[in-house]
């Protein structure tokens, strides 16, 4: 009997997050298998993750949401190779690095994941170009393609005509601009945003968000945890955290007409 091609059968959300045993596959950029956090209180356990299985594929954007209390922060450290898994096992880009150690952790982690963080997390002294460029003095670099490529990815969000300011002479907007071509100059495989827009008005986190879906539609694959459901929405999936297991894992509703519409009307990004 014939079969549809299975290439038109849209993936549902039970497919999303099926993990095979065998590990990551071809695509696959993020792959956990029973991920457990236990963490040593005293004579206490906390089971802040109780075994989570994840898969996240090349250019999915994925909201991580879930009370608080129920795991996001742990995850988001494991997932960003801030700290090793108590039990399971979890591939990144194809690297197990479940059992790495912190040297070899922070080797991966520079290549492979760009932060943006509620707190922009910039040097307040060094103007966004030397913020820019940090990674890859990290990473050695010779210095004139770092500032090369410093200066491309500043013009790319936008921040052409302000590369010698000091965060201080930015608005918040303009901050998180830095902190998100410091998060790409490496060229990433993930870019991980906790709270991207927790400490920006409405306007300017919309506009940050807008900025995010430029970097999905140039094949970026985006992690966003946000408490906001507004701001989960932005993304095309959306993995809920409850008591440390994924308690749902769904396609976004996302209403692009809605989104896009809101950015209309939003002025235009500030570059002077
Ligand atoms: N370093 C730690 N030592 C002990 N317990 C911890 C530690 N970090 C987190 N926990 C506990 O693990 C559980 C999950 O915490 P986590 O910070 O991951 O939650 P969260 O979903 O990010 O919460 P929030 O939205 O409030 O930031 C909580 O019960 C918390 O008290």
């Amino acid at each position: 009997m014939s079969q549809e091609p299975a290439a038109t059968i849209e993936p549902t959300p039970q497919d999303l997050s099926l993990v095979n045993a065998d590990g990551p596959q071809e695509g696959d950029v993020i792959v956990t298998s029973n991920l457990w956090k236990t963490y040593e209180m005293g004579d206490q356990q906390v089971h802040a993750l109780r075994g989570v299985n994840l898969r996240i594929r090349h250019n999915e954007y994925v909201a991580i949401m879930g009370p608080s209390g129920s795991g996001k922060s742990t995850l988001m450290n494991l997932l960003g190779c801030l700290d090793s898994p108590t039990v399971g096992k979890y591939w990144l880009n194809g690297h197990n690095v479940s059992e790495l150690n912190d040297d070899q952790l922070a080797r991966i982690r520079n290549k492979e994941i760009g932060f943006v963080f509620q707190t922009f997390n910039l040097l307040a002294r060094a103007t966004s170009l030397h913020n820019v460029e940090l990674p890859l003095i990290y990473n050695g670099t010779p210095a004139a393609e770092r500032t090369i490529r410093a200066k491309e990815v500043l013009q790319s969000v936008n921040l052409g005509t302000r590369m010698m300011h000091k965060p201080n002479e930015l608005s918040g907007g303009q901050r998180q601009r830095v902190a998100i071509a410091r998060a790409l100059v490496n060229r990433p495989s993930i870019i991980l945003a906790d709270e991207p827009t927790g400490n920006l008005d409405s306007r300017t986190g919309d506009e940050i968000m807008g900025l995010f879906d430029d970097l999905h539609a140039q094949g970026n694959t985006i992690i966003l945890v946000t408490h906001e459901p507004d701001i989960a929405e932005y993304a095309h999936r959306v993995v809920t955290i409850r008591d440390g297991v994924v308690a749902s894992d769904r396609l976004s509703t996302r209403d692009r007409s809605a989104i896009e519409a809101r950015l209309a009307n939003a002025p235009p990004l500030t570059n002077y």
